[in-house]
């Protein structure tokens, strides 16, 4: 049973769509948006809400349940008109079917870009130089199917027969970023007999921590990477077997080791069965990957049906992507109220706060999904980009962040647009009897209370009102206008899942299109993977390296780590 899949020999290579020639800097939409931000930067939030009272409904957009509130925002029905008209500009319904129709966008790697193929129901044509990828799609999704049930019955068993009881995904970046996030998240819909871990670090305690406490009779290992490569990857699971093997022998690795790429060659020469490896493409970026194969360890976890519901969940928000006005669109009006903030604004940041405690690994792997995609400095043709591109992106899950950096949010000098992301039903009530107030609510009362105080703040005269002594009073006021969307869904199921992370796949390539880049490129890691490779030998070699090998600094720092 293999489930490596190959797409066809090349018959026509699609073309690479055109690269706008045209600088979205120098266009009459930019400058239009440009004239109307001096007029928007002297308006104020309180102002536009008392000017228009319905604000809070209309500046609104919904998709299958999910809702968006993007009313605190410093932008009224004008700004909108004019940063739709830049999308328009900019191309973005051409470049959203070039992407859906397998047309080479990633054209400094000569890719498609079809993450929206993995979760494309059975039937859908998506053709790749003239191959319909949909049904491989659908054949290792049935494999990884039928093997995560045989793991979680217990009919596929370890090397001394003993049923598996712990997974241990070893990858990294968006191998293992996707899939921890989403083991995390969807902990209800677990089999909790089974416990996943995820080990990434090439530091040598994660792999220890990992497994410290294991029986490797036990214990599973899925080895995630899609170029089987990556040198944090292979040092792991090159220990992982060492660990393995030390106890039950060469013999067991087939029972204990799986693979996921799409490097087939490497995971044989790695000494993992074919056999044993889940399938993806190249035309699937890494950090587009956890709805591929990559998410193996998260399927034995929920259980195909519910992998399956988050495929669904994804689709929806594919399918409203592709087919939805920009006005009503939610990853189109993410993506340019934060073109908005990031090139007429200037804010260098952007926080993503789930008000979910299950969601805490969500913005580190929106981290790598924007930051990755969008950290670029040159446009498509190589030209050096004259727009600002991807913010810095971050966040931690309310309430503990009201705790921690909240602070600079209201009062900082720094502005920080931030998408707040709260469910309307809880995950769980509250533990014991029900004599102290609903959990959620108090949950859910924080995150409409520190948007409400963002966008509305506290004014001087409001302070000295509340008789504040008067040396304190420009301490104890809240200047408002910190600018936020409201993300509101009715429950974190494997559907709801889904959809966020592709409305921020969508949201990531809108903005990439307007800033006319790459956003599925990631030149900007190798230049460190090089230098990390010539400085391995010149730590562990037994001759000092010679004496100017680098600068001074690195050279220096060397020498103190050979000292030991
Ligand atoms: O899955 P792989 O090939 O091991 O790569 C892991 C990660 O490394 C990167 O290439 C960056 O170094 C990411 O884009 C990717 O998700």
């Amino acid at each position: 049973m293999s489930h490596v899949m190959s797409t066809s020999e090349p018959t026509a290579p699609a073309a690479a769509p055109d690269i706008p020639a045209t600088d979205i800097t120098t266009t009459p939409e930019w400058a239009a948006l440009t004239a109307h931000q001096s007029e928007i930067s002297a308006a104020s939030l309180r102002g536009l809400f008392d000017a228009d009272p319905t604000r809070g409904e209309t500046f609104t957009a919904e998709t299958d349940g999910l809702y968006l509130d993007y009313s605190k925002n410093l932008l009224t029905a004008q700004t909108l008109e004019l940063l739709v008209a830049l999308a328009r500009r900019a191309g973005l319904a051409e470049r959203v079917e070039a992407m859906f129709d397998g047309q080479r966008i990633n054209v400094t790697e000569n890719r498609p870009v079809l993450h929206t193929a993995l979760r494309a129901p059975a039937g859908v044509r998506i053709e790749v130089d003239g191959h319909d990828v949909v049904p491989d799609v659908h054949e290792v999704l049935d494999a990884m199917s039928r093997f995560a049930e045989q793991v979680r019955s217990g009919q596929w068993r370890g090397a001394t027969g003993e049923r598996i009881t712990t997974v241990v995904n070893i990858g990294i970046g968006g191998s293992d970023l996707g899939p921890a996030m989403v083991y995390d998240a969807l902990r209800d819909y677990a089999d909790r007999s089974i416990e996943g871990r995820f080990v990434s670090n090439v530091d040598p305690t994660d792999i220890w921590e990992a497994t410290a406490d294991l029986d490797p009779a036990t214990t599973l290992f899925v080895v995630a990477s899609k170029t089987f490569t990556t040198l944090e990857t292979i040092a792991n699971a090159r220990a992982a077997r060492g660990w393995l093997t030390s106890k039950l022998g060469e013999n067991a690795v087939s029972r204990h080791f799986v693979a996921v790429s799409t490097n087939a060659e490497k995971v044989a020469e790695f000494g993992i069965d074919t056999q044993n490896m889940f399938g993806f493409w190249d035309w699937v970026g890494g950090r587009y990957s956890v709805d591929s194969a990559i998410g193996l360890a998260v399927m034995i976890s929920i259980g195909p049906e519910h992998f399956r519901e988050f495929l669904a969940g994804f689709a929806a928000m594919d399918t409203h992507f592709r087919g939805t006005p920009f006005e009503r669109n939610l990853p189109v009006l993410l993506g340019l109220i934060g073109v908005w903030y990031r090139d007429f604004f200037g804010y260098d940041t952007h926080a993503v706060l789930p008000y979910s405690h299950y969601l805490g690994r969500f913005p580190a792997y929106l981290q790598q999904l924007d930051m990755e995609s969008n950290g670029k400095r040159v446009d498509l043709a190589g030209r050096p980009v004259r727009t600002q591109t991807g913010p810095i992106v971050w966040g931690t899950p309310g309430t503990n962040g009201q705790h921690a950096y909240y602070q600079l949010l209201h009062q900082g000098t720094a502005v920080v647009p931030a998408d707040f992301i709260g469910f309307v039903q809880p995950n769980h009530p509250n533990v014991g009897p029900a004599d102290g107030p609903d959990q959620h609510a108090l949950l859910m009362a924080n995150f409409l209370a520190q948007t409400e105080a963002l966008a509305f703040g506290k004014t001087a005269e409001q302070v000295a009102a509340e008789g504040a002594e008067e040396r304190l009073v420009p301490h104890r006021t809240f200047p408002g206008d910190r600018p936020t969307n409201t993300l509101l869904a009715p429950k974190l199921t494997p559907f709801t899942l889904g959809q966020l992370i592709a409305l921020y796949e969508h949201k990531v390539f809108t903005q990439g299109t307007i800033w006319g880049i790459n956003s599925f490129d990631q030149w900007g890691v190798e230049l460190g993977k090089v230098l990390a490779g010539r400085i391995v030998p010149e730590l562990t070699a037994e001759t000092e390296p010679p004496a100017a090998a680098h600068d001074s600094s690195t050279d220096t720092l060397i020498r103190r780590l050979r000292r030991g």
